[in-house]
């Protein structure tokens, strides 16, 4: 039936020869984006350039702090060592004169924000020996000129209230703590009485800077005997302050003043100068994105006071060659730039290569080739159509990204609303990466060829990829089109599919996992070269195939005999909203009592235990929020287990006349039910995923211009909430703004760690969407990659490996939160859920979803459950479904609105096995 050349049959075009080479890649690097190119530099301008030291207390703000004082001061590079770098041990003999030699290569130390208390060491680490430094001592022999080993910081948030303890201050609570919220910093605009210690009066750092709002991310703050002073005295500010005894040397420079519940105004201090020694400290957060611009003076004056000190004292700061620092730059290095062995080599390093599993790694075809027929859908048809006439429902390996919301858009305000659905085909075929977290290295799997069963697996030890993101960044480095051909304007050709779990995002922010029963894969991708994409608005499905020109692959007959089929689909349901409720004949079976699945929800006391203990680490200045979550476990009869060697007829049969629904029932009905931009139906590697994810978490086109979509803020729809205007009510109020902004002020430091400074920027703050059952507030923060070479080339994995686990899924800071939720989650794995779902293109596209709303099984996860009744001594196997719920805990949630939060967003999902029994 396939005849392109009849008018009568609705194949749009066949595309074989469609890429030309262009012989220019200039054109791949701009993309009509409007941030700012990057600063280059050559050596010789690098050695003049100032040098700034970072300090780093693993906040997840860090990188928003260098890109804002490389981008706002000029000439200045800044370099970033963490509070507890091993390169710098405080217990080693020659600490002191090693951390000065460091010291002297800067103009001046900014210590960063973090997590935890100036009274814990361990959370400031070296600050403490920043603070400590003095006049007396020898910078790095004489250059330190009358400052000795002195030299200007400023501490930032933890940093600043790290300096008001060394200057003798306390460090309390507050009345609670004020993560994300957006205040006016007072202060006395012309700053007399501030000294540089020697009574020679310099200007305040506030000088010139009109009272400006800035974003605060914290629940600690500095006493400097600020609430011993009157009203009248403390409104004059430095020119009537008297320093309290026990801290002597501190000024205060600025201030908020917090009114109280309980009527009290609480007097916090935003900012310090330190009287004899060059530091300065300032509480809020100047590099929020909410952080008005007016405060950039602040740190441009702190720069030119920190210049003029060095002046002052003859300080020379030392030229060291780039190998001698200890410091690193801000910007991660690009993993391809990682790689001891050539990119695609990856066979060479297979624990066993013999001639045959040479053979399939050649097959599998570096520098594919792309060919595509497109035809027109009948009207009607979904993509669970497509899904049933190829066979794939039934299949042990299938993979759907569905914009399931596609068709829905008349009756949701999303503004995701995804054009394009992908439907792998062929995953018998296809090439799988697996990699269980914390091993040394990586499977690649293949099942069949041409048809036939071979089981073939390869270890590939990652020693030389510096880790499974750099053989993934190998791998798909050899088989991707370069940037200089054109491509069909589609979201996937073809390349890597699959999901990566919570706990390997876990791994890559360095966070131990307790021991594991089990040895299931947390990278799972599989390298697709059949699929359907599926164009929603046009009606169209691009049937296409990657192939190696050389291999001589086949002569297209998968997509022609594809395009026939799919052309003579016809749709079960053509009302789009009725589409795919489950069947009259399957809800009216009646089933023997122990095949109905068994539920086990979170414990309503327990969980709300759990918020309260959220909240106690964020009063204690540990987190700012907690994205709290739990799951819920469901077991009932085994459902999808049709063996694969039975035809399409058998597995029909077999699955109409069981009377479990199978897992692409329970897809069918929870993407009808919930219809969300990122759906997915993934069976691989031994996981079987169920999703209706409203969140994207990353997408990056092929001109390296990533975009991030953090959501927080959610609200139920009801009768009392059922309009936009009125969720916008809900949502725009001071709690919940805060917690998004959190979430944005993270997803901008995870991008700026590839993106580098001032390439990472915010284009929709906090937006309220709706969806079927919950409006949902969303900001979008995109960044662009930098240019470089082609072999060290930064691609959207080396963002992917950045910035998981998602922080929306986190809270902030990351690390900390991690740890301290695996405490409150009781090391309870998260496994698919809060993890993610999405491809990487041949053309360098990618799009990854947050795994939400989602349920999940195992294979070889089983439980045994006694008969029931005259069946009571059989016993027979159950799967365990997961679903994962929770929500963002801050310091203004309840234990109650969380919980129902966290059951709102469980109903969808589980309400799935309710309707379909
Ligand atoms: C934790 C979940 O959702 C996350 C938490 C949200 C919130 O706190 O408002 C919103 C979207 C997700 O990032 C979940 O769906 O289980
Ligand atoms: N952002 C920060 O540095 C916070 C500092 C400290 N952990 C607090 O909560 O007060």
């Amino acid at each position: 039936m396939f005849t392109p050349t009849t008018h009568h049959h609705p194949i749009e075009s066949f595309s074989e020869s469609s890429l030309k080479h262009l012989h220019s890649s200039e054109s791949d690097h701009t993309n009509g984006n409007n941030v700012s190119p990057a600063k280059t530099c050559s050596n010789e301008k690098k050695q003049k350039k100032h040098k700034i030291l970072f300090l780093d207390a693993y906040d997840s703000f860090s990188n928003n702090i260098t890109s804002l004082l490389t981008t706002l001061l000029d000439d200045v590079d800044v370099y970033v060592l963490s509070i507890d770098s091993p390169l710098l041990d405080p217990t080693s003999p020659d600490f002191g004169k090693r951390f000065r030699r460091e010291l002297a290569q800067y103009t001046a130390v900014v210590c960063g924000p973090g997590p935890g208390s100036p009274d814990n060491d361990a959370d400031v680490g070296l600050m403490n020996y920043v603070w400590q430094l003095t006049a007396a001592e020898e910078a790095d022999g004489e250059k330190g000129g009358e400052g000795g080993a002195l030299l200007p910081v400023l501490g930032i948030c933890l940093g600043f209230q790290s300096l008001v303890k060394y200057g003798g201050g306390e460090v309390k609570r507050l009345k609670r703590g004020l993560h994300g919220m957006v205040r006016e910093v007072l202060h006395l605009p012309h700053g007399s009485g501030e000294g540089d210690g020697e009574g020679n009066g310099s200007s305040s750092i506030f000088r010139g800077v009109q009272p400006f709002k800035a974003t605060l991310y914290h629940s600690l703050c500095g006493d400097i005997g600020q609430h011993e002073v009157s009203d009248a005295d403390w409104e004059e500010g430095g020119a009537k302050w008297k320093p309290i005894e026990r801290c002597p040397d501190l000024l205060p420079l600025a201030w908020v003043e917090e009114k109280r519940e309980d009527g009290e105004v609480e007097r916090i201090l935003m900012g310090v100068k330190h009287m004899k020694k060059p530091f300065w400290g300032l509480q809020y957060h100047p590099e929020s994105v909410c952080t008005e611009k007016e405060g950039n003076k602040v740190i441009e004056n702190w720069f030119k006071e920190a210049l003029s000190w060095n002046e002052k004292k003859k300080r020379v700061v030392v030229e060291v060659a780039e190998g001698e620092r200890l410091a690193h730059q801000a910007t991660k290095p690009s993993l391809l730039s990682m790689l001891q062995v050539p990119v695609g080599d990856e066979h060479m390093s297979f624990s066993t290569t013999s001639e045959r599993n040479k053979m399939w790694w050649e097959r599998m075809g570096t520098r594919p080739e792309h060919r595509s027929v497109t035809v027109r859908l009948p009207y009607g048809v979904q993509v669970s159509d497509v899904v049933e006439e190829l066979g794939l429902d039934g299949s042990d390996k299938v993979v759907v990204l569905e914009s399931a919301n596609a068709a829905a858009a008349a009756s949701s305000r999303a503004d995701v609303r995804g054009r394009y659905s992908i439907i792998a085909a062929g995953l018998e075929e296809a090439l799988r990466l697996e990699y269980h977290t914390g091993d040394e290295y990586a499977t690649f799997k293949l099942q069949q060829i041409n048809g036939l069963q071979v089981d073939l697996s390869e270890r590939v030890f990652l020693g030389s990829y510096g880790g499974i993101w750099g053989l993934m960044a190998s791998f798909h480095g050899t088989r991707s089109l370069g940037s200089g051909v054109e491509l069909p304007d589609l979201p996937f050709l073809g390349g890597f599919i699959g999901f990566i779990t919570y706990e390997q995002g876990l791994s890559d922010i360095d966070i131990r996992l307790e021991t594991r029963p089990h040895h299931r894969p947390d990278v799972c991708l599989a390298w697709v070269t059949k699929s359907v994409v599926i164009d929603h608005s046009l009606g169209l499905a691009h049937i296409q195939e990657l192939y190696s020109s050389d291999a001589s692959l086949g002569d297209a007959a998968w997509m022609r005999s594809t395009a026939d089929r799919l052309v003579s689909v016809s749709a079960h349901h053509r009302h789009p909203f009725l589409n795919d409720l489950p069947s009259p004949a399957k809800k009216v079976k009646t089933r023997h009592p122990s095949t109905s699945p068994s539920i086990q929800t979170p414990l309503i006391p327990e969980y709300e235990a759990k918020v309260k203990a959220c909240q106690e680490f964020i009063a204690a200045g540990d987190s700012y929020e907690l994205c709290l979550t739990d799951q819920t476990k469901i077991t009932r009869p085994l459902s999808d287990m049709i063996p694969s060697t039975f035809n399409r007829k058998q597995q029909q049969q077999r699955r109409s006349s069981s009377p479990i629904p199978s897992s692409w029932h329970l897809y069918k009905t929870l993407r009808s039910r919930q219809p969300a931009p990122f759906a997915s139906y993934l069976r691989l590697g031994g996981a079987t995923l169920v999703s209706a994810s409203p969140e994207r978490f990353l997408t990056y086109n092929r001109h390296g211009r990533c975009s991030m979509r953090p959501m927080k803020g959610t609200v139920r729809k009801s009768e009392a909430v059922s309009t936009l205007e009125q969720a916008e009510k809900i949502l725009h109020v001071p709690k919940e703004e805060a917690e998004n902004l959190m979430i944005v002020d993270l997803v901008r430091h995870d991008l700026h760690s590839i993106c580098g400074a001032g390439h990472v920027e915010v284009s929709d703050l906090l937006k309220v969407e709706e969806y079927q059952s919950v409006f949902q507030m969303i900001t979008v923060v995109e960044g662009q990659l930098p240019p470089t070479s082609d072999e060290k080339r930064y691609t959207g994995l080396d963002v992917l490996a950045a910035s998981l686990p998602p922080g929306s899924m986190t809270g902030a800071p990351k690390k900390r939160s991690c740890e301290l939720l695996q405490q409150i989650e009781q090391n309870s794995e998260r496994s698919l859920y809060s993890g993610v779902v999405g491809y990487m293109c041949v053309s360098g596209r990618g799009d990854w979803s947050v795994t939400i709303r989602s349920l999940f099984r195992w294979d070889d996860e089983r439980v045994t459950v006694q008969g029931q009744g005259a069946d009571s001594q059989s016993e027979e196997e159950h799967e365990v479904w997961h679903i994962g719920a929770g929500g963002a805990v801050t310091i203004l949630s309840t234990p109650e609105g969380e919980r129902e939060e966290m059951f709102t967003k469980l109903a969808g999902p589980l309400k799935v096995f309710a309707d379909l029994g």
